[in-house]
């Protein structure tokens, strides 16, 4: 039940609250690529694995030793590390900024690298944290992502006997300010062409990919991800605006269209101004940096493409921070 309306009082905050952003996380060298691709493959919510989770280590030691040269090259070129954990710690101390007046404490939780999700329920635990606000930095609720979070948050507070009142956050892309701040970053990034004209550039909205076997069984996240792009064209009004999936990885059929097919269809098209935007994260990371950035770049180059920009994720972006903010305040306003 929602209170009617509601002037945030901070009586309410009398339990001690924390807010948890949850991301993805990255190794923070080259070192840690491989242990960090085998927490990944190890989750159960990514491969669902039929048989016993002894079989899943397996599985995951082997699919993460044959896939980290690949990895690391991405990371390498970025000078050994991942930036998500830096630009996610960036967002929580604006986020804890923007919070202040709650006196709620803004942590940083990753799925497949420090600081970990066991790591921070302990912290929480210790800290006293009767509320516990969980927010997927995901805009488009996927159970690989945040649905995976929120799993492995409940199991870890299950495993240190931690019970407070967690109120998860799901799908969040129909935020007015996380919208706005999306048209205001393409606009900016527009005018790095040498014809900044909307009817002159192609803008492709990227999202990082799943497999379509995960949509058939009911996952959200296409619907998400389209929905978003809808109210994204509705607020640029720009004519030409492909949605298209990128970072796909093994042998599966992912959603289509690929980035990289799109961009090779525009080349032989004759399109010479393509700007991207990666629609699906709030943080910049090897999937925008090296991917769309490096990789991307050059194809588009080798395809004809005159001019290829990349606009940046929102990372600390104010709008974005804002959009946030609302986001905690509701979900503490809900009575429980
Ligand atoms: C919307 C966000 C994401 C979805 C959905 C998602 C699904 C998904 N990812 C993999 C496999 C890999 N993802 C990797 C990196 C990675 N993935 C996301 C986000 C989503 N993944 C982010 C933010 C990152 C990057 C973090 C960074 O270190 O900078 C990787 C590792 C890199 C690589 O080898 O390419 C893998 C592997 C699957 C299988 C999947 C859905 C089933
Ligand atoms: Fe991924
Ligand atoms: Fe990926």
């Amino acid at each position: 039940m929602k209170r009617a309306s509601g002037q945030y009082n901070a009586a309410m905050t009398s339990p001690r609250t924390a807010v948890v952003l949850c991301n993805l996380g990255g190794p923070d060298s080259l070192e840690a690529v491989e242990p960090f691709l085998r927490n990944l493959f190890s989750d159960p919510d990514i491969f669902q694995f039929p048989a016993a989770a002894f079989t899943q280590g397996l599985f995951a030691r082997l699919v993460a030793w044959r896939r980290r040269e690949e990895a690391s090259r991405g990371y390498a070129a970025l000078g050994g590390a991942s930036p998500i954990g830096a630009n996610t710690q960036d967002q929580a101390w604006a986020l804890e900024q923007a919070l202040a007046d709650l006196k709620a404490r803004v942590f940083v939780c990753m799925r497949y690298w420090h600081p970990l999700t066991g790591e921070v329920v302990a912290a929480l635990k210790a800290g006293g944290f009767a509320r516990v606000v969980l927010l997927p930095l995901y805009p488009q609720y996927s159970l690989t992502t945040s649905g995976s979070a929120r799993n492995e948050f409940l199991r870890a507070c299950a495993r240190l006997h931690y019970s407070p009142d967690v109120r998860f956050i799901d799908s969040w892309y129909e935020e007015p300010d996380y919208l706005d701040g999306i048209a205001a970053a393409i606009g900016r990034e527009a005018q790095r062409f040498s014809v900044p004209d909307p009817a002159r550039i192609s803008l492709l909205l990227s999202a990082h990919g799943v497999p379509q076997r995960l949509i058939r069984q009911g996952d959200p996240y296409q619907r998400g991800i389209e929905e978003t792009a809808r109210l994204v064209r509705a607020r640029l009004a720009w004519p030409r605006v492909t949605l298209c999936y990128q970072s796909r990885v093994g042998p599966l059929e992912w959603l289509r269209p690929y980035v990289d097919d799109v961009i090779r269809e525009q080349g032989r098209e004759g399109v010479d101004q393509i700007l991207v935007y990666p629609i699906a994260f709030v943080s910049d990371h090897i999937e925008t940096l090296y991917e769309l950035g490096m990789t991307y770049a050059r194809l588009a180059r080798e395809a004809g493409v005159r001019e290829y920009h990349v606009v940046p994720a929102l990372n600390a972006d104010p709008a974005l921070i804002r959009a946030l903010s609302r986001l905690v305040r509701t979900a503490l306003r809900e009575e429980r």
